[in-house]
């Protein structure tokens, strides 16, 4: 049987990869979108709890099951910020230019690049779901000055993987999937569905 569920982010980015992921799963997939379902609240200090509020929302709004991704990127040497800010780190409206435009003048004077995304997944079966499925994932790289790369979405084109030499978008969707923190977490919340 497949699941109908909605995708709580209005991110194209994460639609995309969404998409790619839940495809071969059986997973019936509508972007909140679609129902008109506008942007949650995320007002909270955890990713968890911003993205058990966003799948709530999206469940409440749309009489669904629902999927919802809150990530960010931890950069060591500030602390872990911008962390649970990333969408919003140079303030609004949201702007990834602006944003790694921002994360690089931060770290300029830092020695440590080091840096890793992470991803927290909520399910929940509906709105008021006492169970929710939760899964995170982490993938570990370093922040660079300039830019590399067509792929992927937000921090990539600066997030540098040391392993391969290269920036996450520099990789094909196939090989983000594969490596992300969205992937590892995603494959992490199949195994609880199951
Ligand atoms: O794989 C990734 N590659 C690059 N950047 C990424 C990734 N994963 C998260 N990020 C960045 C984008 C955004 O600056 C923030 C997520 O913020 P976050 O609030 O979870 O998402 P959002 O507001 O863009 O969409 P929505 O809340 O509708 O899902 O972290
Ligand atoms: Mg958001």
């Amino acid at each position: 049987m497949t699941t109908k569920l909605v995708l709580a982010s209005n991110n194209a980015g994460k639609l995309k990869e969404f998409g790619q992921l839940l495809a071969p799963l059986g997973f019936e997939v509508h972007a909140q979108r679609e129902f008109n379902v506008p942007e949650a609240e995320e007002p909270h200090p955890t990713f968890v709890e911003n993205a058990l509020a966003k799948a709530r929302h999206a469940a409440r709004l749309t009489g669904l099951p629902a999927l919802a991704d809150d990530s960010g990127v931890c950069v060591n040497a500030l602390g872990g910020a911008p962390g649970v800010h990333s969408a919003r780190y140079a303030g609004e409206p949201k702007s990834d230019e602006r944003n790694n435009r921002k994360l690089v003048d931060d770290l300029a004077a830092h020695g440590d690049k080091s840096a890793y995304y992470y991803c927290v997944l909520v399910f929940v079966r509906h709105a008021e779901d006492p169970q929710p499925l939760i899964a995170e994932g982490r993938w570990d790289g370093e922040i660079i000055a300039e830019p590399r790369g067509e792929g992927g979405f937000g921090y990539d084109p600066y997030f540098l993987l040391p392993a391969s030499g290269k920036t996450v978008a520099e990789l094909d969707a196939d090989e983000k999937n594969r490596l992300s923190h969205r992937g590892q977490a995603l494959r992490a919340l199949v195994e609880k569905l199951k």
